[in-house]
C-alpha cells in the first residue's frame, strides 16, 4: 500500500469533502454557475504562483539530485503548462494576464498556499510532499471519476476543457509519479511514529482544498 493510500484511508471524510464537493458535482453536470468557476479560476492562478514557490522549496529540501530533478519538473509543469490553461480560459472571457495577476487574493487562497509553504519550511521533503499530495493526486482522481460526464449548459465547453486537462494521460502520469516519489522519500524519512503527524498535514490540506471550492460557490 502506498503512503498516499494510507493517508487517504485515514482521512476519508476530509478526502471526500474535497473530491466530491458540490463544486465538482456541479462542474460535471454543468449546473455550476459560470460565475463560481470564474472566481475559482482567477484565484487558482494566484494559488499556482505560490504553489510554484512551494515546488521551488521542494528543490531546496530535496535529499538527492534525482529528487531535485523531480521537483524541478513539477515546477516547470505548473509554470509552463498548468498556468497556461488558466490564461487561455480567462482570455476567452476578456480577462488578461495582467488583470489575473492583480486580482486581490482571497483569504482561502492565502490560507492554503501559506499552509503548504509553512509546512515545507518547518519540515523535511516528506512533510512538504504530504501537504502537496491532496492537490496533485486529488485533481487526477476528480477528473478520472468524472471523465465520462457530459456537462450541459452555457459553460459546458469550459468545464469539459477543465476535466480533459486533468483526465489526460500526461496529467494522470504526473499524479502516479508523485505517489511513487512520495514513497521513495518515505523510505528515507518515514517512521511509524511519524504517521499520525503526516496524517494531520494531509487532513488539513484536504480541508483547505474543500474550502477553496466553497470560496468559488460563495462569491
Ligand atoms: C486549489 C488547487 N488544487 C489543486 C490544483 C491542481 N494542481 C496544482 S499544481 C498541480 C501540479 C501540476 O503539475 C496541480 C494538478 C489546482 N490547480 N488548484
Amino acid at each position: 500500500m502506498s503512503l498516499f493510500e494510507r493517508l487517504r484511508d485515514d482521512n476519508l471524510d476530509a478526502w471526500k469533502s474535497y473530491t466530491q464537493h458540490a463544486f465538482v458535482k456541479g462542474l460535471a453536470t454543468g449546473d455550476l454557475p459560470e460565475k463560481a468557476f470564474r472566481t475559482y479560476l482567477k484565484q487558482d492562478y494566484l494559488f499556482l504562483i505560490h504553489f510554484s514557490r512551494a515546488y521551488a522549496l521542494a528543490v531546496y529540501k530535496s535529499p538527492g539530485l534525482s529528487d531535485m530533478r523531480q521537483a524541478l519538473e513539477g515546477l516547470k509543469a505548473i509554470m509552463d503548462m498548468e498556468m497556461d490553461l488558466h490564461v487561455e480560459l480567462c482570455a476567452s472571457w476578456g480577462v488578461s494576464r495582467e488583470q489575473l495577476e492583480t486580482t486581490p487574493e482571497a483569504s482561502q487562497t492565502m490560507a492554503y498556499t501559506r499552509f503548504v509553504l509553512e509546512t515545507g519550511l518547518r519540515g523535511d521533503l516528506l512533510d512538504l510532499q504530504v501537504a502537496l499530495a491532496p492537490c496533485i493526486i486529488g485533481y487526477g482522481e476528480i477528473a478520472r471519476d468524472n471523465a465520462s460526464a457530459t456537462p450541459k449548459g452555457p459553460a459546458a465547453a469550459t468545464y469539459r476543457r477543465w476535466l480533459d486537462e486533468y483526465a489526460s494521460e500526461p496529467y494522470q502520469d504526473v499524479a502516479v509519479d508523485f505517489i511513487r516519489w512520495m514513497d521513495k522519500t518515505s523510505q528515507i524519512y518515514m517512521t511509524e511514529a511519524r504517521f499520525s503527524a503526516l496524517s494531520v498535514i494531509f487532513n488539513q490540506a484536504s480541508r483547505l482544498e474543500a474550502d477553496f471550492w466553497q470560496m468559488g460557490l460563495e462569491d
